[in-house]
């Protein structure tokens, strides 16, 4: 951004955001209205004035995990009468029941791997015909599509190649937040000590492997664990390069941690406003255009005031299930949050769980089996039917924002 050198705002704020790489600590010492500003450039040239949502319904397969990350209320352990698989039944049930509110997303959201760990999640598992949580998970998504016209999202944390291959024919797109880049915060008193799963280069090596793959991704930091804002800025660059080399990061979230009576981190301190506005912009700033800034709607009662920071979508809404990795926090009411999106200058669109860069360009990235019924929803060509559902048409596409190298700097 060209900064006018006039203005009151350069006054207070020199030029840290007229540099052309700026550091870390340039990001933290930034002046937050310029900072915002220069986001929400990015976010208007390439999304426009149109914020999104997927109107999804929430399976939570499992709440058994090998991992106990202390910011969690989720996991269950196996000895704990609220310990649960979802049956085929359940998971239909709920598919059901969004199907006949319009939601197009089915997310399943699980703990991860508890076979590993417990032999108790091994034999319950193993009562129901499997070996391995994934394996169950992949026959659910196949599920959902034989018998519903929901699309299956999956967020089931790291991801090994042949997982991610199974997977693959039944989800139209996957996810799993990278949370974080510190090493530091693995150690004993840290809240991903114990936690295999939440080793970085775990996170990030599915990632890789995601994008090798070519499967549409969600990822995100979640802030305010113990992260310093300096390891922030490292994990939005090294979610770039990684996307700088697939193209295929669909979205980062900006999620802020909260406290709950019964975690580990139940007299932590939530991040403030200010620190969820300036991640948000750095985030827009650092990462590629096309990639989408989402932040959750239900985290915060001032979640309007991250469209100023450079978002452009809310993630999954459901009118039928809550958020059961924050309970204690109701959706809005989908026709409230359109109304003060547009009373806030934005246009609140629905979308699929899969971005329309994905249609767009090709198959690569679409598993053939999903084809048909994606294009079907989306209109012919991305564009013809629902136009509503291919929000940000203006985007730009990969090789436009990447070249033909595919590398964004
Ligand atoms: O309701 C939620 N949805 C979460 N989602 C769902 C997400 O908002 C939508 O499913 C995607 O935008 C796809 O449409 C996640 C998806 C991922 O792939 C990875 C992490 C999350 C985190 C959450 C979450 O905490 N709560
Ligand atoms: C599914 C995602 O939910 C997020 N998550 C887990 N626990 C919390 C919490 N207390 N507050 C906010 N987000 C949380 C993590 O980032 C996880 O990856
Ligand atoms: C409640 S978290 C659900 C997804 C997975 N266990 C992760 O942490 O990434
Ligand atoms: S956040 Fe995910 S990985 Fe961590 S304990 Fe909860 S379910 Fe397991």
């Amino acid at each position: 951004m060209q900064t006018d050198k006039t203005s009151p705002a350069f006054a207070v704020a020199p030029a840290a955001l007229a540099l052309s790489n700026p550091s870390a600590a340039d990001f933290a010492s930034a002046d937050l209205d310029i900072l915002k500003a220069q986001a929400r450039d990015i976010r208007d040239t390439q999304w426009g004035h149109v914020v999104t949502y997927s109107r999804k319904v929430f399976a939570p397969l499992t709440n058994m995990c090998r991992d106990t990350c202390s910011y969690c209320t989720f996991v269950k352990h196996p000895d704990d009468p609220a310990a649960n698989i979802m049956s085929p039944e359940q998971v239909l049930a709920i598919a059901k029941k969004g199907e006949a509110q319009g939601c197009k997303e089915l997310l399943f959201s699980l703990g991860e791997k508890p076979e590993l760990r417990y032999d108790k999640a091994k034999a319950a598992l193993a009562m129901i015909g499997y070996q391995r949580m994934t394996d169950y998970l992949a026959d659910m998504c196949a599920l959902v599509l034989k018998e519903t016209s929901l699309l299956p999202h999956v967020n089931a944390g790291t991801l090994a190649d042949d997982e991610i291959e199974i997977l693959r024919p039944v989800a139209a797109s996957m996810g799993m937040m990278l949370e974080t880049v510190s090493r530091r915060l693995t150690q004993k008193g840290g809240p991903h000590y114990a936690c295999p799963d939440k080793t970085p280069v775990q996170r990030l090596r599915t990632l890789e492997r995601a994008g090798q793959r070519k499967v549409p991704f969600t990822t995100g930091l979640l802030i305010g664990i113990g992260e310093t804002f300096a390891e922030r800025v490292e994990a939005l660059h090294a979610i770039n390069e990684c996307h700088s080399r697939h193209g295929h990061i669909q979205e980062v979230i900006i999620q802020n941690f909260q406290r709950k009576p019964d975690i580990v981190m139940a007299n932590a301190p939530e991040p403030s406003l200010d620190d969820m506005m300036r991640t948000i912009a750095v985030a827009r700033i650092i990462l590629a255009p096309e990639i989408s800034i989402q932040a959750p709607p239900n985290l915060s009662a001032r979640h309007l005031a991250y469209l100023d920071a450079g978002i452009n979508d809310w993630g999954g809404i459901s009118p039928v299930t809550i958020d059961f990795i924050n309970p204690q926090h109701e959706w809005p009411e989908i026709a409230n949050l359109a109304n003060s999106c547009r009373l806030a200058g934005y246009e609140l669109q629905e979308r699929l769980t899969i971005y329309p860069r994905y249609l767009r360009d090709g198959e690569a990235f679409v598993s053939p089996q999903l084809q048909a019924r994606i294009n079907n929803m989306a209109g012919s060509n991305g564009l013809a039917r629902n136009q509503h559902l291919l929000a940000g048409s203006q985007e730009r596409t990969i090789e436009q924002n990447f070249g033909s190298g595919g590398c964004h700097s």
